[in-house]
């Protein structure tokens, strides 16, 4: 569990992140979604007690990080992987880590396992290692200690498609097991595919707030029929509006059960019926990344 409450953090005069409040709950995969420079990393460090807030709190388990005993063995953190240490071998990397947190040195070598490095890879240098590579390695070193909880700051930058999807796996599959995870992203694709809660973030300042489903509800649903003419004029006589879909189709805006049921009473054969996709979700963060572009432009 990670409460945060009312976090600020000024450079000067420049606020980084304002006034932010959440909670991250257990057995769950929170998505921390927002443009470059919204404040993510800066809120995860300082989750992790790599920097102080302004004002307001941050706990983990019910305490600030560097109250934590041990903390390695609770909180699994990868906020930036190149940050490791570039003249060690990964291997090296991890039994440092294992020593230092008390962690039977067995579990190197199965992280090493989980996380796809090669034995090979694993006795190379960091400093010789691609992103991709460097990424895993953050992950075994964040999942070296079994903790309950896990930050990871953009977590998929240089993962390969394989990559992405064995991440994603590996933190369903955490997160059922009763793990909280926050887990931050620029991308909404990547947020959306493996989150249960979402929290948007623009500018310092929470913009959205909950479920994936509640985000995403009033999406309406997608259809595809034999007939879409036929169904369009159905709804309408029923007082529902829908759209033709860019790539054949129709948005509609009701929920499938309505569309399903008119679509049955005007005789017309449905192909696919599903709740629409994230197109609101995804409007409101491109309109919030273009206002930062702008910003940045303008500066
Ligand atoms: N040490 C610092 N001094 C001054 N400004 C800072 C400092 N650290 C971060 N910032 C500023 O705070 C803002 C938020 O940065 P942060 O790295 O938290 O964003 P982010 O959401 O993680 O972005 P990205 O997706 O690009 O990693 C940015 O405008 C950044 O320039």
């Amino acid at each position: 569990m990670i409460h945060v409450d009312r976090l600020t953090k000024r450079y000067g005069p420049f606020t980084a992140v304002d006034d932010i409040s959440f909670d991250v709950k257990p057995g769950q995969v929170t998505g921390f979604l927002g443009p470059n420079g919204a404040g993510k990393s800066t809120a995860m460090r300082i989750m992790a007690g790599l920097t102080p807030a302004t004002s307001g709190t941050a706990t983990v388990l019910g305490r600030a990080y560097g109250h934590l005993p041990n903390p390695g063995r609770h909180v699994g953190v990868l906020l930036d992987a190149s940050a490791q240490h570039a003249g060690r071998t990964g291997r090296e990397v991890l039994t440092l880590s294992a020593i230092m947190m008390g962690v039977d040195r067995r579990r190197v070598d199965e992280m090493i396992e989980l996380v796809g490095l090669t034995d090979k890879e694993a006795a190379r240098r960091v400093r010789n290692y691609s992103l991709g590579m460097r990424q895993r390695l953050g992950i075994a070193n964040a999942l070296l200690g079994d903790p309950e909880v896990l930050i990871l700051d953009e977590p998929a930058n240089g993962l390969d498609p394989a990559g992405i999807r064995w991440m994603r796996d590996l933190l369903r599959g955490y997160a059922n097991r009763g793990g909280t995870v926050l887990l931050s992203s620029h991308l909404l694709n990547e947020i959306e595919r493996v989150a249960d809660e979402i929290i948007v973030i623009g500018h310092g300042r929470i913009v959205a707030q909950g479920t994936k489903d509640e985000l995403l509800s009033g999406a309406g649903t997608y259809v595809r029929s034999t007939d879409d003419q036929a169904l369009a004029s159905a709804l309408a006589l029923e007082d529902v509006s829908a759209s033709p879909a860019a790539t054949g189709g129709l948005h509609v805006d009701a929920e499938p059960m309505t569309v399903g049921q008119v679509a049955a009473a005007a005789g017309v054969v449905l192909v696919e019926l599903r709740a629409g996709d994230s197109r609101g979700l995804e409007e409101m963060f491109l309109e919030l990344t273009a206002a930062t572009a702008r910003e940045e432009v303008a500066a």
